[in-house]
């Protein structure tokens, strides 16, 4: 069933519409792999739209604790669904598709990201990849039904990129056939994985393995963290929320150190790895990288994310374009909407075509990686290399190109396109920390240039390469390619490309009508329409954006949101009336000033007491008349340790309350030109990474700590929401 017609739509849009020149549930079809893929698509968003729960209050004007609590509502009303779909689906192809649609009305039904993101993106996948046949027949159906909810804890505060360097240790006990999980150090504690902080309750932790005295390198544990009855953090765990940051912020990343904790010896994932009850080390794995299997996974995942996100935010712009008007181009007549301006047309245009290229890349690259996939279930890695290097680049180059296009798309929509109403700002967060998670841009795009530069070693030696980098062996293609880096990106691109056009060929060499073949060639109108034509519904709930509503009505939806803002519930907030007037004091700014000058006072008494005694030896030292020329920074250290040392002296006799009151104005007069003056950069640049004193690590961890989500050790929404629901009672 088409889409029914919607009143009230804004003239412009329905003038561009009234543009297309093809059929556009045919494209739909195209896009969908089939007619009968759109109607199960639309079967199952109307299903889902129709039962799930809404937001009451934007969620962009919740708390974070609020944000949070909501995400974990919503989250359980979607899985209770997903969870009977998935129950009926009995074929792997019918599975994928569904699970696709789930993932796409997840990201429609979030402004930010469900706390089961990592559940659903790596625990399930790494499942599946890492554990041995009957380790999956035990933990696949409790991960499926999420009767247990599970993240992902790889990347540590010390180390993310260089995964051999982790320093999380798993030490098997063949006394009691356990491993012992320890966190040797603050860098080893585990940082970032998505929906550890509160809502997992077992996580895949990779460390490095121990066994009869040898370390064999890092390696994947399936372990329990928190109690299935009262989601309580185990005894040897400490773990916790990290603090906000620029996006996920419903995703509850957290952090986990480990004490001594023991967990049984099958918890080691021993798909390609054994450790025997004797402690005796086995390996399976046919290629010392497959641990990496899931990395692989998400990576080649991403892109068709990318091309997904991207084509939100270009469907926002394009059609806030067309009924955005704006500058008198002819005196006396309207002013032209937005999106006839070559100059927005650019804007615009270049990223339509690259959601093209990323979506067509991405199907072809998801093939590939199951078919290499097939080929290793039968022992044969050859094509690994292979796929890690192209997973690599095209990750990194799509996560990179598509946060700055979205960019260029929230400039094509001006100032309102900054209102996290408009849905931009959200994607841009999202898709930013897509180019650094999974594997950094820089860091992946090396991963390739080794790749490359062992395929080039072989193409001069004239021995055979695979075919996608057969063009490095043609000698035309030699001037695209050097050895810079922009050389690797412009031939990999080239590549894509190539795939792309394909690809793009292929699908519409057939049953596709002149028209459909015309249209494809002519990407910005193809994906303009596509969008257009192809969503169920109010395209507002999908797209979550003012600015890109299917009707176009723009203005009234900016004006809606912002009056459901809880500031505007009340005509004059109550601050105004009933704030009691502060008395100075009260003010740190007032305190800052004062407590420096008593503090200041005392250190230079105690500093002119001393000088007295030295200022013979100083004067004959430097030459009278020259201690003018002491050095600010010199000046100030010598007030500082004197004060420090001959208050320590003069204070011994006091009483202990005097006493530490005189200690705190010591330690406040260091503290505050150690900061003033000194250059401490912490508090110029309020950074936990940028601190004078470089103790990083120590300092995510006190912020983290200070995070209000860590002051209950469980959340409030885990009773209500998440517990019937694992126990099925919801
Ligand atoms: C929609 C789903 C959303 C899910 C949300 C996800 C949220 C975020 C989750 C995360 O971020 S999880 C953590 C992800 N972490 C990373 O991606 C870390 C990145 N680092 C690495 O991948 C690796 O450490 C490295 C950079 C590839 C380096 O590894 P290593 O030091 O062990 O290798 P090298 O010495 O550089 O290379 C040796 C050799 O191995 C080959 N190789 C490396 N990786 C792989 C692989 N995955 N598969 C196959 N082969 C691999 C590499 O090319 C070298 O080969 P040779 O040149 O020696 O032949
Ligand atoms: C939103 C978000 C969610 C995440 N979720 C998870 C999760 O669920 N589970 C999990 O385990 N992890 C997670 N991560 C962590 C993520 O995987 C790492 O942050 C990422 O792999 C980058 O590693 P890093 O932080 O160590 O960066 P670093 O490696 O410290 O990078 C810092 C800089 O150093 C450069 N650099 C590093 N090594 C090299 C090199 N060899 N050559 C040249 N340059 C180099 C990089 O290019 C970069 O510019 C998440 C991160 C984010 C932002």
């Amino acid at each position: 069933m088409r889409n029914k017609p919607i009143a009230n739509v804004n003239a412009d849009l329905l003038k561009e519409r009234k543009n297309c020149s093809f059929d556009i549930e045919e494209l739909t079809n195209l896009i969908d792999g089939g007619k009968n893929q759109t109607a199960r698509r639309r079967e199952i968003e109307n299903m889902l739209l129709k039962n799930m729960p809404f937001d009451i209050i934007p969620e962009e004007c919740l708390s974070a604790k609020e944000k949070y609590e909501n995400a974990v509502r919503k989250s359980v009303a979607l899985n209770k669904i997903g969870v009977e779909l998935v129950s009926q689906v009995t074929k792997a192809k019918e599975l994928s598709d569904l699970t696709l649609t789930l993932r796409r009305v997840s990201d429609a039904y979030f402004r930010e990201v469900t706390p089961f993101l990592l559940h659903l993106g790596m625990f399930i996948p790494t499942i599946l990849g890492q554990c041995s046949d009957e380790q999956v027949a035990h933990w696949l159906p409790l991960a499926m039904q999420l009767k247990i909810i599970g993240t992902y804890a790889q990347t540590e505060l010390g180390h993310g990129t260089f995964i051999r360097g982790l320093e999380t240790t798993a030490t098997y006990d063949e006394r009691t056939e356990e491993f012992v999980l320890n966190s040797p150090t603050l860098s080893s504690s585990k940082w970032w994985a998505g929906g550890l902080g509160k809502t997992a309750n077992h996580c895949i932790v990779v460390a490095q393995l121990y066994t009869k005295g040898e370390c064999y390198g890092t390696h994947p544990f399936i372990v329990q963290i928190r109690d299935m009855d009262t989601h309580m953090p185990l005894k040897g765990l400490k773990v916790g929320e990290i603090g906000p940051r620029l996006g996920f912020q419903t995703a509850d990343n957290g952090f986990l150190v480990f004490d001594n904790f023991r967990i049984p010896r099958d918890s080691l994932m021993m798909k390609h790895a054994k450790v025997l009850k004797d402690g005796t080390y086995v390996k399976i794995a046919r290629h010392s990288k497959l641990t990496y299997g899931t990395m692989i996974f998400v990576r080649v995942l991403l892109v068709s994310e990318m091309a997904f996100n991207l084509s939100k935010a270009v469907t926002i712009a394009v059609r806030y374009s067309a009924v955005r008007r704006q500058s008198e181009l002819k005196p006396n007549e309207p002013e032209p909407q937005v999106l006839d301006y070559l100059t927005q047309q650019h804007k615009l245009f270049i990223s339509i075509s690259t959601v093209y290229a990323f979506q067509f890349t991405s199907n072809w690259l998801m093939k590939t990686y199951h078919t290499v996939q097939a080929n290793m279930k039968h022992g044969n890695t050859d094509a690994l290399p292979e796929l890690h290097a192209l997973s690599s680049c095209l990750k990194a180059i799509c996560t990179s190109d598509c946060s700055a296009a979205i960019e260029q798309c929230r400039f094509a929509c001006g100032g309102h396109g900054y209102m996290i109403s408009s849905n931009l700002p959200s994607l841009y967060a999202f898709t930013t920390a897509t180019r650094t998670y999974e594997g950094d841009y820089t860091v992946l795009l090396l991963q390739t240039a080794r790749f490359l530069v062992k395929t080039w070693e072989q193409v001069e030696l004239g021995n055979a390469v695979t075919p996608m980098v057969a063009y490095l062996a043609r000698h035309q293609n030699r001037e695209a390619w050097d050895e810079s880096p922009e050389g690797i990106i412009r031939a990999f691109e080239a590549i894509a490309a190539g795939v792309y056009q394909t690809e793009s060929v292929r699908s519409v060499s057939f049953g596709q009508s002149d028209a459909i073949k015309d249209v494809m060639k002519q990407l910005s109108d193809l994906y303009l329409l596509y969008w257009s034509l192809e969503r169920t519904g109010d395209l507002l709930t999908t797209l979550k954006s003012t600015l890109g509503s299917y009707d176009g009505r723009v203005y009234e939806r900016l004006m809606e949101e912002a009056l459901k803002s809880p500031l505007n519930q009340e005509p004059v907030n109550e601050s105004f009336h009933n704030e009691p007037e502060p008395q100075v004091m009260d003010f740190v700014s007032q305190q800052h000033k004062l407590f420096i000058g008593i503090a200041s006072y005392y250190s230079y008494s105690m500093t002119a007491l001393w000088l007295w005694d030295i200022l013979t030896k100083v004067t004959s030292e430097l030459g009278v008349g020259k201690t003018d020329r002491l050095p600010e920074s010199h000046g100030r250290a010598v007030f500082m340790s004197v004060f420090n040392s001959e208050m320590e002296k003069s204070v011994s006799s006091l009483s202990a309350p005097l006493q530490a009151v005189l200690r705190q104005l010591v330690e406040l007069y260091l503290y505050y030109w150690t900061l003033e003056k000194r250059g401490d950069l912490l508090l110029v640049l309020q950074s936990t990474l940028g601190s004078y004193d470089g103790r990083v690590y120590e300092r995510l961890m006190e912020e983290a700590l200070k995070n209000p989500p860590n002051k209950e050790p469980v959340n409030e929404s885990f009773h209500k929401y998440l517990k019937p629901f694992i126990q099925g009672k919801l």
